[in-house]
């Protein structure tokens, strides 16, 4: 019997091997100077960045790196890219000899799709390179100053972040920007930038800097440039699709891959044809559809993050998002929380909602009247904020320990915000891919997260299509969170309701929100125009998903409602009328052709 009991591991043990287990999925058995980085490096970040192994995307990231090969990662959020591409550029170029000098101009370049991310990549340079003093970090981005990004080009930029639409401005018009020394290009979030409509200007990048390698391209300017300075191109994402078949084609030569999954691409090539690199690697690119194809289930979401969903119909959204905020909030189960909507509008409305409405069900004092509904700091993030006000909000977010941050999906890529512990998709996100990178601002490096999708009841196939890339949800015990509000000045639970549509505690909820609107006269403003914006976002839903967020089952009154507007869906209706044909008006005097007025208008009203 005793042996046998010992044998039993305790509770304590149990939970420790759950822990080793989860480290191991993470983190690699080796050290960072095993994997051939120079010793001060290994230093920084260990004792800057408090990292003390590699994560295993680094492990098998930066020693293909340093061997000068181009490479294509696939790894899940929050796994360690930056640094799995950083590294080993740092490693190489604080080797250099004789050491490289601001003169010499750039020799690293990494592309980004927003600027928030531009921003998180060059702090993350900036702690690495810190006793690297003659390696120069740098960024250039939209909605910054062109003429002293002219002089800190000038000056020189060893190691360069950029959004793709200011780095081409730059190419183009700043003379002094050196980049004839160019050694990397890395697209981080490759998917995305493409994603954004910049395909053109990455083509032209790479003409301009003689890297692109498909028939196309200008092969003279591209050979005299490829000879005298070896080149390395990196892509990296944790999602992949056509598009960045497409620039891999153009952009690698005979890449490693890194990440993808070897045993589901088996039919085609085996892991050996990829360990070899060969030009089996080419002829994998020439097909790349068969191994990227986003519908094979092999998009990577943190297995240890909790994902569910909740139906709720479309009248009574606002008042249930605005209930389960209360409810994480105020359980303290979530420090830090990111509410996505479709639009800048849409963010805009609640975030002023959420920061001016007070509620309470019973008669109360009047210090608690003036209580907010919400009581937590909220803060907004989307591409129509001042370039000033985005750098704050983001920069706070980072730093609170409780927050709310509602944003569009700007803030879905890349951004490492840290302790977020939930993630709420109010708005769908559209292709599964942003569903991903959405889910993956929460459960980074192992850490706990939770998500939640909003769908409505005639949205719900949305799930099989989600299913579709091996994703599954659970659902949200909605019902028992509603019933935990207390309804009469007591702390009594409201009698059990089986339905949502019925449930009092959701109805006085909706009727306080009604009011608040009606009684302000800038909110209705508000909540008309991101009713009309929310409804164009849901119309410009494409190819398969057209089938599932089908604005023609929307009920106009319905939505209205959403934003807690009491009037008939056909005033509001006709105010939607009439602001689309303004808009159908400017475009046409504007003379943007269709398919220009799809992927700007709708990009940027989206993020
Ligand atoms: N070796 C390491 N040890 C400990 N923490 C690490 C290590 N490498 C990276 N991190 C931390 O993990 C977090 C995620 O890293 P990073 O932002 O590079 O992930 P990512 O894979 O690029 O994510 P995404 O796909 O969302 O862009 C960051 O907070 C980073 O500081």
């Amino acid at each position: 019997m005793a042996t046998k009991k010992s044998e039993k591991p305790s509770k304590e043990s149990k939970t420790k091997s759950k822990e080793e287990h989860k480290e191991s999925e993470i983190f690699a058995s080796c050290s960072f100077s095993s994997l051939g980085l120079h010793a001060t490096l290994c230093d920084e970040l260990r004792e800057r960045m408090d990292f003390e192994a590699p994560t295993l995307v680094q492990a098998q990231a930066i020693p293909v790196i340093l061997s000068g090969r181009h490479v294509l990662v696939n790894a899940a959020t929050g796994t360690g890219k930056t640094v799995a591409y950083l590294a080993p550029i740092i490693h190489q170029l604080q080797e250099h000899e004789p050491r490289i000098q601001r003169s010499d101009g750039t020799f690293a370049l990494v592309l980004v799709p927003t600027r928030e991310l531009c921003m998180q990549v060059y702090e993350v340079l900036q702690k690495l390179l810190h006793r690297f003093h003659w390696i120069v970090p740098g960024y250039i981005m939209g909605g910054e100053n062109r003429s002293k990004e002219k002089a800190r080009l000038r000056k020189g930029i060893s190691i360069l972040v950029a959004t793709p639409g200011r780095l081409l401005d730059h190419l183009r018009h700043t003379s002094s920007f050196l980049h004839t020394n160019l050694r990397w290009i890395i697209f981080d979030e490759a998917d995305r930038i493409l994603e954004l409509g910049f395909g053109k200007e990455i083509e032209e990048i790479l003409d301009i800097l003689g890297s692109r390698h498909d028939a196309s391209a200008d092969k003279e300017i591209a050979e005299s440039y490829i000879s005298d300075h070896p080149r390395q191109n990196v892509l990296l994402s944790a999602t992949l699709n056509e598009k960045v078949n497409h620039l891999a084609k153009i952009s690698l030569e005979n890449p490693v891959m890194i990440g993808l999954d070897y045993k589901k691409m088996q039919p085609v090539l085996s892991f050996k044809d990829f360990g070899s690199l060969g030009s089996d690697a080419n002829y994998e690119l020439e097909h790349p559809v068969k191994m990227m194809s986003p519908s094979n289930g092999d998009f990577r979401v943190p297995a240890q993050l909790v994902q569910r969903y909740v139906k709720v119909s479309c009248g009574l959204r606002l008042a249930v998002l605005l209930s389960i905020l209360k409810d994480l909030l105020e359980r303290g189960t979530s420090q830090k929380i990111v509410v996505f909507f479709s639009t800048c509008d849409a963010v805009d409305f609640h975030y002023s909602l959420l920061s001016e409405f007070k509620f309470t069900p019973h008669p109360q004092p009047e210090e608690q009247l003036r209580q907010m509904f919400v009581g937590c700091k909220a803060l907004r993030l989307h591409g129509n904020m001042k370039q000033e006000d985005r750098r704050t909000a983001f920069q706070a977010f980072k730093t609170e320990k409780l927050a709310l941050l509602l944003s569009t999906d700007v803030a879905a890529r890349g951004l490492d915000f840290p302790k977020v512990r939930f993630i709420i998709q109010y708005d769908s996100p559209g292709e599964a891919t942003e569903y991903v990178h959405r889910v993956g601002r929460t459960a980074r490096l192992g850490e706990r997260g939770d998500s939640l999708l909003f769908l409505q009841p005639v949205e719900m196939d949305y799930l099989q299509d989600l299913e579709k890339h091996g994703i599954s949800l659970t659902e949200y015990p909605l019902l028992k969170v509603l019933d935990s509000f207390p309804l009469y000045n007591e702390k009594r639970h409201v009698k059990k309701v089986l339905d949502l549509e019925s449930h009092p505690w959701v109805l006085l909820l909706q009727k306080a929100l009604e009011a608040f609107i009606l009684a302000e006269p800038r909110m209705k403003k508000l909540a008309i125009t991101t009713f009309c914006s929310w409804v164009r976002a849901y119309a410009a839903h494409r190819g398969e998903l057209k089938r599932i967020f089908m604005v023609k089952k929307l009920h106009l009154g319905h939505v209205a409602k959403s934003f807690a507007l009491k009037e008939q869906p056909s005033l509001v209706g006709k105010s939607f009328q009439k602001e689309t044909k303004k808009r159908k008006r400017d475009e046409k005097q504007r003379g943007l052709s269709k398919k220009r007025k799809f992927s700007r208008k709708t990009l940027r009203q989206k993020i």
